[in-house]
C-alpha cells in the first residue's frame, strides 16, 4: 500500500501537524515510512474523556439511526426573493422596497441538479491513491480524501494531545476497487423516485462491527470517496467513524411532498409582492427575516437550507438556521457561508432577542422550503406563530474557495429552533382526516442535490425606521379577524401597542432561586442569546428548555461551560470560543466531526416544548378586510396595498376603486361617491412661485404672466455640455415649464370629475400594472410584481416598464380626454406651437405612493411632454443622470444636489422640453398625499 499524505491549506499549518509531505507530492516510501511510525505512535493518543455520556451506538440504537436518518441535511434552491421594481419604478425608494446591497443570491434554473462538494482547508490524508480508472486528476483525488479539520487538530492539540494525527488503520492489502460500501442508488432511479413513496430507503450499511470486518477483512482499497453524495470519506473516515460508533453517512434526504393539506392555509400568496403588501409582520423582499429595532415579526422559510435544519413534530418544531453573513460560491454560485455568524449582526441579534425575550414571531413557508412535507399549491403559506426556544452555534465547513477565518476551517452558523404556540391549537395543515404523514414519512434520500455547505441569506431589507402602516395596522387588528380559524388570539387576547407581546414574567434571572439550580446555569450553550463567552445573563428561555428536554448537559472540561447535548451522536461543547468547540465526545474521545457523518438530534432534545405561559399572541395572523377599516378616503386608505381575502389569498390591491380577490373574485370596500374627496380638503399652503431650488445646472430662469387664463411661468434652462478634449462648452439639455394658474375651477372640476368616473365604471378604471422586468436592483423576486402607482394609459401605447393596457381616446373617459385638451392649450400658448399629443398617462398615487427617478425618454417620444397635476402637492426634481461632472481643470465632482426641485400645487402645469433633457436627466415626483397626474406625449409608435 502507499500511503500518500496531502496537505492543502491557504494558511500554514502549526509545526505540529505539518504535513511530511507536501500536498500533490508523490511520497517516497522513506517518507512514509517515517509518517506511518509518527501516525503508529499517535494512533493510540487519543484522549479517552471521562466517562462519555454519549449515548452507546448498540446494534438496536444503529439501527434505529438507520431507521431514522437525519432529516437534516442540506437542500436548497436558489429561489428569487428579491425586489427592485426598474426603470419609473425600480428605483423606488418606498421603504419596503428598500433594498440591501449584500445580497447573495441569484437564480438559477430550477431542477438542475447540483452537487457541492464540501471541502475545507484541511489537512488531507489520503491512505492510498485512487484505482487506475479513476479519471479524477491527482488533486481532485487528494480532496476526496477524509479531510481532518486542521483546526479540530489545533483544538485538540490545545487540549494536551499534542500532534495529534488523525490514526490511520493498518494498511490493508489491496484488493480490485468494489462498488462503494454505500447503497447510494443509482442517480437516474433516485430521480425517477416517485414522490409518493413514503419510507424511507434502508441502508445497506451492515452494524459498525460487521462493516468495520468487512472493510479490514477483505482489505479493499481505498474505496469510492465520493461515496455518499459528493461528501468525501476515506476508508479512514470510515475506520474512525466505526471505531467511534457514529452513524453511517447518511445520504441527503428529501422530503416526499404529500399533497396539499386538506385545510386552507388561513393566509397564502403567489408573489413575495403579495406577502409584503398585506402582511403587517412580513415585509421583507430579500431577507428572510422581517424585523425593526430588533424585532423580529417574521420569518419566512425557503430555500437555502443549511445542514440540520429540521421540520419535526409535523411543524410544531421547527430548525432553521440564521442568515447572513453568506455569499455566491465562485464556482457553484450556490450560496455559502463567508464569513462567521455573531451576536452582534442584526439578523441574528434580533433572533436572539425573540428568543430572550420569548417574543412570538410568525413563520412563513415558500415553496422552495424543502422540509415543507406538503405541497403548498402556492408560493406562500403563512404556518402560524412560534416562539424561538432555542439558539446555538454549530461549525460549518468552510466551501471551497471561501477564505477561511484564522485558524479555523469552519464558519460559526447560529441554529435557530422555533417551537408552534400551543395557543393556537393544532396547526392548521394537521387534519386528522387527512394524509398528514409523519415525520418518518416524509423523507426520501435524494442524491441530486448533495449541499452540505449551503448557507442562508436571509437580509432584511433595509427596513423603514418604523414600519410602515405596521402599527397603524396592528392597533386596528381585530382580535379575531374575519375567520376564526386563522391562528390568532381567542377573543378577549389584548392587542400589545400592536407589536408582538413583551415577556409578561420577569426574567428568571432575577429570581434568587435560579441561581441555585445548576442546571439553570447549566443550559447556557443552547446560545444564551449573544453571549460569546456564555454567561448566562437571562436564562429563562434556556432553563426552561433543560427542563422540559431532560437531557444531561456536560460542563465542558476546556471552557468550565455547560452545553446541552442536542446530537445522538454526541455530546459536543457548543461554545464557539472554547478549544473543544464542535469536537464530538465519542467512546474513543473526542473526535472531530467527519464529513459525512450527518449528526442526528437527539429525540429528546427535538421533543415539542410547552409554550411558556408567558408567549403570547399578540395579534391575528389574518389582517383585518378592507371593510373593517375606518375609511381613510379615497387615496388614504391603511391598506392601500393589499388585503388578505376570505379565501386566505394574500392579494395586492390592483384595482383603486375596490379590494378585489384575484383568487375568489369576492370584492370589498369598494368606493362610492361618498369617498370622493374634493380638492380643497388636500390643498395645502400655496407656495412662492412654486418654491423652486436651483444648482448650477440651471443656466437661466425666467418668470412671465400670462392672460385669460391668467397664470405664472416660470422657465428653467437645464445645462448641456459637450467636451472637447478637456474644453468643456455649454449648451441647453432642455427647458421645464412650470406654470402655476390663479384659478383652478377647471382643474377641480377634473379631479372630481376623475374619481367619480373610476368609482362609477364596473371596468377597473385606475390599475396597478405588472412590471415587465421583475427583476430586484441585484435578484427578482417571486411572482408578478406590481408597479406602485394605478394607472390608466389612453392614446398611443406607452412602452416603458410596466405592462400598460392603451384605452383609445375614444374610449377614454370623458374627463382623461378633458386633461388632454387642457394639456394641449397649456402647451399651445407657452411653446407657441401645437404639441402633437397622441397619448395621455393618467397616474393616481395614494398616499405614501410616489415616481422615483426615471426619464420618460422612450423609443419615439416626441420632444414635448405636458403634465397636470391634481390634488395634493408634490415635489418634481431633476437631476443629471451623470451624477458625477467633469470640471474645466479635469477634476470632477458629484453632483449630489437636484438640478432643480419644484413644488407643484394642484392644478399646476408642467412642460419639459427637448428630447437632450429626457437623455441627460431623470426626474421624480414625490407627492405629498392622494394625487392624480396626467402626462401628455407624443409617441410615434413605428419607431
Ligand atoms: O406625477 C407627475 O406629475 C409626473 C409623472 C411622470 O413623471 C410620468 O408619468 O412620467
Ligand atoms: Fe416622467
Amino acid at each position: 500500500m502507499s500511503l500518500h499524505l496531502t496537505g492543502h491549506s491557504s494558511h500554514s499549518l502549526p509545526p505540529h501537524s505539518q504535513p511530511l509531505i507536501e500536498y500533490g507530492q508523490i511520497p517516497s516510501t522513506d517518507q512514509l515510512s517515517r509518517r506511518s511510525k509518527r501516525l503508529q505512535g499517535q494512533r493510540d493518543a487519543l484522549i479517552p474523556l471521562p466517562p462519555p455520556k454519549c449515548p452507546r451506538l448498540t446494534r438496536s440504537t444503529a439501527a434505529k439511526l438507520e431507521r431514522s436518518p437525519s432529516l437534516l441535511d442540506d437542500l436548497s434552491d436558489d429561489n428569487n426573493e428579491d425586489i427592485g421594481p426598474h426603470s419609473r419604478v425600480e428605483k423606488e425608494e418606498d421603504p419596503d422596497f428598500s433594498l440591501v446591497t449584500s445580497i447573495t443570491r441569484q437564480s438559477k434554473p430550477r431542477g438542475k441538479n447540483r452537487r457541492v462538494e464540501p471541502t475545507y482547508n484541511t489537512l488531507d490524508v489520503e491512505v492510498e491513491p485512487l484505482p487506475k480508472e479513476d479519471k479524477k486528476p491527482a488533486a481532485a483525488r487528494a480532496h476526496s480524501a477524509w479531510k481532518v479539520s486542521r483546526a479540530n487538530v489545533s483544538a485538540l492539540n490545545a487540549l494536551g494531545l499534542r500532534d495529534w494525527t488523525p490514526a490511520i488503520p493498518p494498511p490493508l492489502p489491496k484488493r480490485a476497487s468494489r462498488p462503494d460500501a454505500s447503497n447510494a442508488p443509482p442517480k437516474s432511479k433516485l430521480k425517477k423516485s416517485s414522490t409518493k413513496e413514503t419510507e424511507l430507503r434502508q441502508r445497506t450499511d451492515t452494524t459498525p462491527l460487521r462493516e468495520l470486518t468487512e472493510i479490514i477483512g477483505t482489505g479493499s482499497t481505498v474505496p469510492t470517496l465520493t461515496d455518499h453524495l459528493g461528501i468525501s470519506s476515506s476508508l479512514f473516515t470510515k475506520v474512525l467513524r466505526i471505531i467511534a460508533k457514529l452513524p453511517a453517512p447518511v445520504q441527503i434526504l428529501k422530503v416526499i411532498k404529500h399533497p396539499p393539506p386538506k385545510t386552507r392555509p388561513p393566509v397564502w400568496a403567489e408573489s413575495r409582492q403579495e406577502l409584503c403588501e398585506t402582511l403587517p409582520y412580513y415585509r421583507a423582499y430579500q431577507s428572510g427575516l422581517y424585523m425593526h429595532a430588533k424585532m423580529g415579526y417574521g420569518y419566512l422559510l425557503d430555500g437555502f437550507g443549511a445542514p440540520r435544519d429540521i421540520w419535526a413534530h409535523e411543524g410544531r418544531v421547527i430548525i432553521s438556521h440564521g442568515g447572513g453573513q453568506s455569499t455566491h460560491h465562485p464556482s457553484t454560485a450556490r450560496v455559502v457561508l463567508c464569513d462567521d455568524q455573531s451576536s452582534e449582526q442584526a439578523r441574528i441579534d434580533t433572533l436572539l432577542q425573540a428568543a430572550r425575550n420569548r417574543t412570538p414571531i410568525v413563520l412563513l413557508a415558500g415553496e422552495g422550503y424543502e422540509l415543507l412535507p406538503w405541497e403548498p399549491g402556492c408560493t406562500y403559506v403563512v404556518l402560524g406563530w412560534y416562539w424561538v426556544s432555542a439558539t446555538w452555534v454549530e461549525a460549518e465547513p468552510v466551501a471551497q474557495g471561501i477564505e477561511a477565518p484564522a485558524g479555523r476551517d469552519y464558519h460559526h452558523r447560529y441554529k435557530i429552533r422555533f417551537d408552534w404556540i400551543d395557543t393556537q391549537g393544532d396547526p392548521w395543515w394537521i387534519d386528522e382526516h387527512s394524509s398528514t404523514p409523519s415525520d418518518e414519512e416524509i423523507v426520501e434520500k435524494m442524491v441530486e442535490e448533495a449541499s452540505p455547505d449551503t448557507s442562508s441569506d436571509h437580509y432584511d431589507s433595509g427596513l423603514p425606521l418604523v414600519p410602515s402602516g405596521l402599527e397603524d395596522m396592528l392597533k386596528l387588528l381585530p382580535v379575531s379577524s374575519h375567520k376564526e380559524n386563522c391562528n390568532g388570539p381567542a377573543p378577549g387576547h389584548l392587542i400589545v401597542d400592536g407589536l408582538p407581546t413583551p415577556p409578561i414574567t420577569p426574567p428568571r434571572a432575577k429570581d434568587p432561586m435560579d441561581h441555585a439550580s445548576p442546571s439553570l446555569r447549566s443550559a447556557s450553550s443552547i446560545e444564551p442569546i449573544g453571549h460569546d463567552k456564555c454567561e448566562i445573563s437571562s436564562p429563562t428561555t434556556a432553563t426552561e428548555i433543560i427542563d422540559a428536554l431532560d437531557r444531561p448537559e456536560q460542563i465542558c472540561p476546556t471552557c468550565k461551560q455547560p452545553s446541552l447535548q442536542i446530537y445522538l451522536e454526541g455530546w459536543t461543547c457548543l461554545i464557539h470560543s472554547c478549544p473543544q468547540f464542535w469536537l464530538l465526545s465519542t467512546c474513543i474521545g473526542l473526535t472531530p466531526i467527519p464529513p459525512g457523518i450527518s449528526l442526528t438530534y437527539h429525540p429528546s432534545f427535538l421533543r415539542h416544548m410547552s409554550t411558556p405561559s408567558s408567549v403570547k399572541i399578540p395579534y391575528s395572523i389574518l389582517p383585518p378586510l378592507p371593510t373593517t377599516l375606518p375609511g381613510g378616503g379615497m387615496g388614504d386608505r391603511n391598506i392601500w396595498k393589499g388585503f388578505v381575502c376570505e379565501c386566505g389569498r394574500a392579494n395586492c390591491r390592483y384595482r383603486w376603486e375596490t379590494w378585489e380577490c384575484r383568487h375568489c373574485g369576492k370584492q370589498f370596500g369598494a368606493l362610492t361617491n361618498a369617498d370622493i374627496v374634493p380638492p380643497e380638503v388636500l390643498n395645502s399652503a400655496g407656495t412662492l412661485l412654486g418654491n423652486a431650488l436651483v444648482n448650477d445646472d440651471i443656466l437661466q430662469t425666467e418668470i412671465k404672466r400670462l392672460s385669460s387664463p391668467p397664470a405664472t411661468v416660470l422657465t428653467y434652462q437645464l445645462q448641456g455640455s459637450v467636451f472637447l478634449y478637456s474644453l468643456a462648452l455649454l449648451t441647453i439639455s432642455g427647458v421645464v415649464y412650470h406654470i402655476i394658474p390663479d384659478f383652478t375651477a377647471h382643474s377641480d372640476a377634473l379631479f372630481q370629475a376623475y374619481q367619480q368616473e373610476a368609482v362609477s365604471t364596473q371596468d377597473p378604471l385606475f390599475q396597478r400594472r405588472a412590471l415587465k422586468a421583475n427583476t430586484g436592483l441585484f435578484l427578482p423576486v417571486k411572482g408578478q410584481t406590481l408597479a406602485q402607482h394605478f394607472t390608466l394609459n389612453s392614446g398611443a401605447e406607452y412602452k416603458y416598464a410596466v405592462d400598460t393596457v392603451s384605452v383609445s381616446f375614444e374610449d377614454s373617459p370623458a374627463c382623461v380626454m378633458e386633461a388632454l385638451a387642457l394639456l394641449r392649450t397649456e402647451a399651445l400658448r407657452v411653446l407657441g406651437e401645437e404639441a402633437n399629443f397622441n397619448e395621455i398617462l393618467s397616474v393616481l398615487y395614494c398616499q405614501g405612493q410616489k415616481m422615483n427617478w426615471h426619464d420618460d425618454g422612450e423609443e419615439g417620444l416626441g420632444p414635448i411632454v405636458a403634465s397636470l397635476s391634481l390634488g395634493s402637492q408634490a415635489t418634481m426634481s431633476f437631476r443629471r443622470k451623470t451624477r458625477r461632472l467633469r470640471l474645466p481643470d479635469g477634476q470632477t465632482k458629484v453632483n449630489a444636489v437636484p438640478s432643480l426641485s419644484i413644488t407643484l400645487s394642484h392644478g399646476d402645469v408642467v412642460i419639459m422640453q427637448g428630447d437632450k433633457l429626457q437623455r441627460r436627466y431623470e426626474h421624480r415626483v414625490v407627492p405629498k398625499g392622494f394625487r392624480i397626474a396626467a402626462t401628455a406625449r407624443y409617441i410615434d409608435n413605428a419607431q
